[in-house]
């Protein structure tokens, strides 16, 4: 690989991300890179209203996975350091392209790009792709009290669209390595042989 590994796992809500990145940084002793949930004042606020907190949320989204990313750059990219991620800051625009309407949506695809287009992007994509079922299934378990109602036609949807995103991200950076897990049919926490498949076909990338 010409480049320092910058890998990103990605997929839609509940997929499996932060749990796959932070068993693959354990194996491959790498520095993780995690989203914010905690700290965001706008997610609940946004799941009981979509249309009012929006733009405030993609937002906030943004500007912290901003700093994240010229963080991940300066310590580990430049260096030429391999470094995981449990996200792609494209993410922002998947969702944002749903949640936003009209010139909100205009501005925000503007800032959006003018504050990535310049930044190095993660080179390796773990897509875990699942269905409705797994994806509710997942949620669930997980039980955050915010996500308890999600609307399942929002979830579906965001489904096609994380489809339709990893199929133009093929097509505008045809250097960038995705690789395709069938989140349905494999189990990387409950079946350890699934996760030394994935982890094996990571290092070869890596090398
Ligand atoms: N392959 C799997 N099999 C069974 N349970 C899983 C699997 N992957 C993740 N889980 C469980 O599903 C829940 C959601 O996983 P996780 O938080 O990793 O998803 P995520 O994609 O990072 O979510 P989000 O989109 O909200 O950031 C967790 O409770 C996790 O333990
Ligand atoms: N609207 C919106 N835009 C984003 O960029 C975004 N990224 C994550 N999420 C939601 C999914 C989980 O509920 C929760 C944790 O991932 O936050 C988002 N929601």
């Amino acid at each position: 690989m010409k480049h320092a590994p910058f890998i990103a796992v990605e997929g839609p809500i509940g997929a499996g991300k932060t749990t796959l990145a932070s068993m693959l940084a354990e194996e491959l002793n790498l520095p993780i890179i995690k989203e914010i949930v905690d700290e965001n004042p706008f997610l609940a606020k946004f799941y009981q209203n979509m249309d009012d907190w929006s733009f405030q949320l993609e937002m906030f989204f943004l500007c912290n996975r901003y700093k994240q990313l010229e963080d991940t750059v300066t310590q580990y990219i430049d260096k030429g350091k391999p470094v995981i991620s449990d996200y792609h800051i494209y993410k922002n625009l998947i969702f944002g392209e749903r949640t936003l309407k009209g010139t909100k949506r205009e501005k925000y695809r503007e800032i959006y790009h003018v504050l990535t287009d310049d930044l190095p992007k993660p080179n390796i994509i773990l897509y875990i792709k699942a269905d409705l079922y797994t994806l509710l299934k997942r949620i669930a378990k997980r039980g955050r009290p915010f996500e308890g109602d999600m609307d399942t036609a929002y979830l579906q949807q965001l489904i096609e669209d994380y489809d339709d995103a990893m199929a133009s991200l093929a097509i505008q950076e045809p250097s960038t390595v995705i690789i395709t897990i069938d989140g349905n049919a494999v189990d990387f926490v409950e079946n350890p042989e699934h996760f030394v498949e994935i982890a094996s076909h990571l290092k070869e990338l890596m090398k």
